[in-house]
């Protein structure tokens, strides 16, 4: 498998946030999406038992698998040894392809770009709000336990506090969705 990164932290983002999380970050993605935060071309290419070896390096029992687009490489047998050793599994994902036959992800958290949704259930819709013009009609058929609204991160001061006005403003007025902060971009952690 393409690794990009294994790393320790707090989910940063959505549901889970303040969790210690091991990050399982695989490399590449079919999408380019403009304001994308994340280097995730270079990679180390592991085993299944490799990744489970890392992981259970860290005390953690909340594993993260994102990307890049990580069902573009996840396998139901890496879940599978990464509940064999106690993990709780999440997945960040655009959505746009299946997840692999047999594979019983803990929570799946999709954030939808400008391609179709594909998954046909998913715990956490994430959406990442740049602008109150955008078009929010298009996820009013989409289940899920939890609707996030997450402020596009533009790296520019003033234009970010806007986003972040419109965003508060935007869940105030439409209190099915919940700010999710990018918060391990606040407290400076990765
Ligand atoms: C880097 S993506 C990887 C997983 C998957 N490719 C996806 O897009 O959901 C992880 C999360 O970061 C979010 N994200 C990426 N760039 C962002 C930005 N500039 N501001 C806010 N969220 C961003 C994505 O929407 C996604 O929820
Ligand atoms: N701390 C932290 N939380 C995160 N939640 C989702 C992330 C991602 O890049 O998928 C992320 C990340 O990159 N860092
Ligand atoms: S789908 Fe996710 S990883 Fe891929 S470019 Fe968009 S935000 Fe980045
Ligand atoms: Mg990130």
């Amino acid at each position: 498998m393409r690794v990009n990164e294994i790393f320790y932290s707090l989910q940063g983002e959505g549901y889970f946030t303040g969790t210690p999380a091991v990050f399982v970050r695989f490399s590449g993605c079919n999408l380019s999406c403009s304001f994308c935060d994340t280097e995730h071309t270079t990679f180390t290419e592991m085993s299944e038992e490799d990744i489970v070896r890392e992981v259970c390096a860290y005390p953690a029992a909340h594993v993260v698998i994102t990307g890049g687009e990580p069902t573009m490489q996840l396998t139901a047998s890496l879940v599978d040894r990464l509940h064999a050793v106690g993990k709780y599994v999440q997945i960040e994902t655009n959505g746009t392809y299946p997840l692999p036959e047999g594979c019983r992800v803990d929570w799946i958290t999709c954030s939808p770009k400008y391609r179709p949704v594909v998954l046909m259930h998913i715990d956490e819709l994430k959406v990442v709000f740049q602008t109150p013009e955008q078009d929010m009609s298009q996820y009013d058929g989409m289940e899920a336990q939890v609707y996030s609204l997450q402020p596009c991160d533009v790296n520019d001061d003033r234009r970010n506090a806007v986003i972040l006005k419109d965003a508060v403003e935007y869940c105030l007025s439409h209190p099915k969705w919940r700010l999710s902060l990018q918060t391990h971009k606040i407290i400076n952690v990765r």
